[in-house]
């Protein structure tokens, strides 16, 4: 009689509904975000729709966020089965394992290598990254600004994980890491996943037939993704044997359990590792932070300056940022915010799906929802921030100019399922922020009449939103020798 009592009670409001359809065509597919905040100007912060046969929950504002994947984290942490995933061996990824013990397992390997106060020993890998950008960057032309920044944010995540160093964009594994988000990310959206899902013998036609590209395609993703998880490993497993000192998050994890006399299957230490390097290098993380706060820079001038100014008087014109700095150095902290708040990396987080029925504020919530939190539409909250288009890092800075406590964490998702690489990101970010700063101005490129240039970029549409590259100068603030004497330094003490 319960059961029956609750699916008596109405959905949350949302738009007219088509048969079949369902919504799928009232959404902008590329900004799906800014259809969802129109919806919560009109039926409120908890909206449903179904797209094709799936009913889809949307949750516009944090409070309600907060109620259900947080507060009842137990009933709205399992994710959705999309096709494509497997298809396209992305699979590895523990980010898109359904809610149960082999997600638990991984998740437990994960926490353990980049816990809040395990990452602090990761800080020299990162500062080593960050390093190795300014230098590069010294060395490259402008337009490589973008892959530079890649290479840093994957190079750092493969030598805390595997303990693999990547120096140079010609490094093998770049181009593995480059050519896996190229030819996956672009199947494991919506669109895709509901074709095969819809026609599903799709995938058993032989793929010279016309219709199958998807499929085609999903097979040279395979390849890809298996390189990126395999290769590597095998160099780990190397590096192991011939050196019982060689030490990095992998070869702590399999020493550890090990010792314990729980030896971990071959299977869950590979996923556990190549989700920390999808996870560090790309996807949502590190690399496209550090993009969109370039795009952030040359849009606002006197952020620039004012970064620029904090740093100088804190760390002076001899030497480089180091984490120790860091909080003398409220500005650039509040500038990282900013850059997530602004332009969030995952402006619809990753769905999660309800696994019972449930009720909230009086609507009926059924089994299987996929949950999806607006982070867009909380990003932009005018009484939380107000002018929110306005980029402006004192939003995250006291009276007295000390960062307050709105560390933007709505940005990273929710419950059981928060993002476990934050600590890790947040540090990679903050050593390569400051370092970018220290070292460069950037500023926009002049036309062949000499006039600027206005640097607004597209941006990649999907899970994850990025800037693509915009045109810049980069104008060194240290000649190369000088710097190269600064990098020695910092490595000698
Ligand atoms: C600023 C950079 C980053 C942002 C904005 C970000 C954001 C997110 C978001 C929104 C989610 C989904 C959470 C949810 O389901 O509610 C997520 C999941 C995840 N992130 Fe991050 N992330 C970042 C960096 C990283 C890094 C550097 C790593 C790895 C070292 C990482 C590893 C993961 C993993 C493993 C998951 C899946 C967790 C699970 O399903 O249990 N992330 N991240």
């Amino acid at each position: 009689a319960k059961l029956r009592n609750k699916r008596s009670l109405p959905l949350p409001p949302g738009p007219d509904q088509l048969p079949f359809l369902g919504a799928a065509l009232q959404v902008d597919a590329n900004t799906p975000w800014l259809t969802y905040a129109e919806w919560a100007a009109n039926y409120g912060d908890i909206v449903s729709c179904r797209f094709f046969g799936t009913q889809v929950v949307i949750l516009n504002s944090e409070k309600v966020a907060n109620d259900l994947l947080e507060r009842c984290s137990r009933i709205y942490s399992d994710r959705a089965e999309v096709s494509t995933v497997a298809m396209t061996g992305w699979d590895f990824d523990f980010g898109f394992d359904r809610y149960g013990n082999e997600w638990r397992l991984h998740r437990r390997l994960f926490q353990q290598a980049f816990r809040e106060q395990k990452v602090a020993d990761y800080r020299s890998t990162q500062r080593a990254a960050a390093h190795r950008l300014v230098i590069n960057i010294d060395r490259n032309p402008a337009e490589n600004l973008w892959d530079l920044i890649l290479l840093c944010a994957s190079s750092s995540i493969l030598s805390t994980v595997y303990g693999y160093e990547v120096d140079s964009i010609d490094d093998p594994l770049f181009t593995i890491n480059d050519k896996t988000l190229q030819t996956g990310f672009p199947l494991l959206n919506g669109e895709s996943s509901i074709i095969i899902d819809t026609f599903p013998f799709i995938k058993y036609l032989p793929t010279w037939l016309p219709g199958t590209s998807i499929v085609r395609d999903a097979q040279i993703a395979k390849h890809w993704a298996q390189l990126f998880v395999n290769f590597p490993y095998n160099f780990t497993m190397e590096k192991m044997k011939s050196n019982t000192e060689f030490s990095c998050a992998l070869s702590e994890t399999i020493r550890n359990s090990e010792e314990n006399g729980q030896a971990i299957p071959v299977y869950n230490l590979k996923k556990f590792a190549a989700t920390a390097f999808i996870g560090g290098a790309e996807t949502a993380g590190t690399s496209s932070v550090l993009q969109t706060l370039i795009v952030a820079l040359l849009q606002n001038p006197a952020v620039q300056k004012r970064a620029h100014a904090e740093l100088w008087a804190v760390v002076g014109n001899n030497r480089l940022p180091t984490f120790e700095d860091r909080p003398s150095l409220p500005y650039i902290d509040a500038l990282i915010r900013e850059v997530t708040r602004w332009n969030p990396a995952a402006p619809l987080g990753l769905p999660h799906v309800s696994t019972e029925d449930d009720i909230y504020e009086g609507y009926f919530i059924p089994q299987g929802s996929i949950m999806v939190a607006n982070t867009w539409a909380m990003s932009r909250n005018p009484s939380r921030y107000p002018d929110p288009e306005t980029f402006r890092p004192e939003r995250f800075l006291t009276k007295d100019g000390e960062l307050n406590n709105d560390d933007v964490r709505f940005t990273f998702g929710w419950g059981r399922r928060i993002c476990p690489g934050r600590y890790s990101a947040f540090a990679a970010i903050w050593i390569a922020a400051a370092s970018l700063i220290a070292t460069y101005a950037f500023e926009r490129a002049k036309d062949e009449h000499g006039i600027e240039i206005e640097p607004t970029p597209q941006w990649t549409t999907g899970l994850a939103r990025k800037p693509k590259p915009v045109p810049l100068r980069v104008i060194p603030r240290f000649d190369q020798s000088k710097l190269e004497q600064m990098v020695k330094d910092v490595n000698d003490n």
